[in-house]
């Protein structure tokens, strides 16, 4: 399916968020032409950790491949719409954006090091799109900009984890660039990603203004000379109805999206962690009512698919269960201050 190619291309990693750090050259030989002046010369990343806040940031354990960090997909033969979660790996969660009525949006649970690449971006591949729908779209290219196919990551048991990823609303949100290579969309860090971030991209520009976003002058400005201005193949979308959340509170999760000082919503685990039960307590903002419910269902443990029923070998923040009643995602664990790690 995929076709293997030399040339790749590589947004942001020369981000001068990182001049403190000391910077390694790598060439690239062959940049993608049709990208809009895209420098055919290097890419910048760091790889060593000079100061502190590079340090915290350097991971020695991911694997690197033409100079940035690799965190792949985990794999999965689950073929229903778990499918997509399941792909998720250790590290990252998806829950709630931070965005108000954005829906659901990946974080980092743990430090991701600037200049690692995240995917690939999965999904139906077809040569036509004839659908209406382009929320998760992704156009694949030739070199000459002739489109090769397209990759539609709505449908959630053919999608990978980066369909989750919301579109920043300014240009200091963005933290991630898209990446083609190998004709495979993947996203790559442009920063340092410390625990609890939401990771958000720029969609492009007329995706980003359906959604009331613009970059102005100053950003565009910025995005050229840090060679942001990568391709973004999404394109126009249609808007989907996704805040689940109906109640006469609505306004105020809109305002509070689920900050763990304005809404508290947290798991307890039974002590036996007979599996992927627990108790889910939310905390409704007006009222301040917690309402608790006993929830049951499937659960990952390191992005290891668990079926039900099956045990943990231990538990942590990784582990992640999706309740059955309300579809959403709750960690588990074993800790006293669960509310210190379930975040929701
Ligand atoms: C590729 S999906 C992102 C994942 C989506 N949030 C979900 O829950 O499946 C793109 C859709 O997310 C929502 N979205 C993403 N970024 C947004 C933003 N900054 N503001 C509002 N909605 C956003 C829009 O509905 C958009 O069409």
């Amino acid at each position: 399916m995929v076709e293997e190619t030399s040339e790749y291309v590589v947004s942001t990693v020369n981000a001068p968020l990182r001049t403190s750090c000391k910077q390694e050259i790598l060439h690239i030989d062959k940049a993608i032409p049709w990208l809009k002046s895209y420098p055919k010369s290097d890419l910048v990343i760091n790889l060593n950790p000079f100061t502190d806040e590079c340090y915290k940031c350097f991971d020695p354990d991911l694997p690197v491949e033409h100079g940035l960090y690799i965190i792949k997909n985990v794999k999965t033969t689950i073929d229903n719409e778990d499918h997509v979660l399941a792909t998720l790996p250790p590290g990252f969660t998806v829950r709630q954006s931070t965005i108000p009525n954005a829906g659901l949006g990946v974080f980092a649970e743990t430090r991701i090091p600037s200049g690692t690449r995240l995917g690939p971006y999965d999904g139906a591949l077809s040569k036509k799109f004839h659908g209406d729908d382009w929320t998760y779209i992704f156009l694949v290219a030739y070199k000459d900009g002739e489109i090769k196919h397209y990759i539609d990551g709505k449908n959630k048991e053919k999608a990978s984890w980066l369909r989750y990823m919301n579109c920043a609303r300014t240009i200091d949100e963005e933290n991630l660039d898209v990446y083609q290579y190998n004709y495979e969309i993947y996203y790559v860090t442009n920063q340092c990603i410390k625990p609890g971030t939401e990771l958000l991209i720029w969609y492009g520009d007329s995706y980003g203004e359906s959604l009331g976003l613009k970059r102005t002058s100053d950003d565009d400005d910025y995005a050229e000379l840090s060679g942001r201005n990568i391709i973004v193949g999404i394109m126009n979308t249609i808007k989907e109805p996704i805040q689940r959340y109906s109640s006469s509170c609505y306004k105020l999760y809109e305002q509070k999206p689920f900050q763990k000082t304005g809404y508290s919503e947290f798991c307890v685990v039974q002590k036996n962690f007979e599996l992927c039960k627990f108790v889910l307590c939310e905390r409704n903002p007006c009222s301040k009512q917690f309402d608790c419910h006993q929830c049951e269902g499937y659960c990952f443990h390191f992005g290891r698919y668990i079926k039900k029923k099956q045990e943990f070998l231990h538990t942590d923040n990784v582990n992640k269960c999706k309740c059955h009643m309300t579809g959403r995602w709750n960690c588990t664990d074993a800790h006293a201050s669960v509310e210190a790690i379930c975040t929701y």
